[in-house]
């Protein structure tokens, strides 16, 4: 059995792929990795939520899992949208990364907790959304590109810092920038973050199937993305939205703290909803029916019409 793992071709991309082939390998199943461009590679000089974030990282790599070019495709989780076309299917999460964002400066003395005044540049509506609700003397500038791209340009000091997460910061080595560990009590990160998403089609041989979710999947960490996943469902969202959401495991109880917060920062939302792991995705779609009744469902429709 040779399993195609289909992939990005950035930096972080491919440490996603090659870690899942040393996975595989681990096994002694034999993989190739088949580099595909996507519309979010190419398109570099317009903000995401602009271009319009719906399989912008996915649609090429989707295309080829249909036609069966490639068995898997290979996701940072929090990039693939929430609701997946009939035809696929997540068949495993890798067990997650530290969740939290960072501050990644060459400045270590900058902390978002104090009230000095800098300049952070990010890309996401939740981080500038979140900036402004909790730390209002903050500047953000948009910073769009990979990561290598985005910390050159905080080489060229069109920023002080950047807001990150710390799953790509560290798979990038770049662990020596970080001058802070955000709370996530706070600073709860994006859906999904620090998890990486396999994908296949439902044609995918079953064979292939079970050896790949078997050697890659982490049930724990499937457990709280299903929950976060049905919480961002109900909310239509994908990772442009300013929609925050983290689900914990301790024993078989899950816990879920998820909310939206409005583009001017006015206005955040929070909850937190537990229950069996089993009831994950229950969990979720209750959360988010709550935060929706709350206020939520006026704050998503701003937002959607000033994107
Ligand atoms: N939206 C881009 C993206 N997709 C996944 C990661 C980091 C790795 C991860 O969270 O799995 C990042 C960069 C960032 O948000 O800093």
């Amino acid at each position: 059995m040779k399993i195609r793992i289909g992939t990005r071709s950035s930096k972080l991309a491919l440490w996603q792929a090659y870690y899942i082939q040393d996975l595989l390998k681990a096994a002694e199943v034999e993989s190739e990795l088949v580099l595909i461009e996507t519309k979010g590679d190419q398109i570099l000089d317009r903000s995401l939520a602009k271009i319009g974030s719906k399989g912008v990282f996915t649609q090429e790599l989707e295309d080829q899992l249909r036609v069966g070019a490639i068995d898997i495709a290979v996701h940072s989780a929090k990039d693939l949208q929430s609701s997946l076309p009939a035809d696929l299917s997540i068949i495993a999460f890798t067990e997650r990364e530290r969740v939290n964002d960072v501050l990644v400066s060459h400045d270590k003395s900058l902390s978002l907790t104090g009230s000095r005044e800098f300049v952070v540049g990010t890309s996401s509506t939740r981080r500038v959304a979140m900036l402004k609700h909790f730390c209002p003397h903050i500047t953000t500038v948009d910073m769009r590109g990979n990561l290598q791209t985005r910390l050159r340009k905080l080489e060229e000091g069109q920023c002080d810092a950047l807001l990150l997460a710390y799953a790509g910061v560290h798979r990038m080595e770049y662990d020596d920038l970080i001058a802070e560990y955000l709370p996530t009590q706070d600073f709860t990160p994006a859906v999904g973050q620090g998890s990486v998403a396999i994908e296949a089609a439902a044609t995918l041989p079953i064979d292939k199937l079970n050896t790949v979710r078997q050697l890659t999947n982490h049930a724990p960490t499937e457990a709280c993305l299903k929950a976060e996943r049905a919480f961002l469902r109900r909310l239509e969202g994908g990772c442009s939205i300013p929609v925050f959401g983290l689900a914990t495991l301790q024993d078989d109880e899950l816990t879920l703290t998820g909310g939206v917060v409005s583009l001017d920062g006015n206005e955040l939302l929070r909850e937190e909803f537990s229950g069996p792991m089993k009831d994950a995705e229950q969990i979720g779609h209750d959360l988010a029916e709550s935060i929706l009744a709350k206020g939520g469902d006026e704050i998503l429709r701003a937002v959607r019409q000033n994107l």
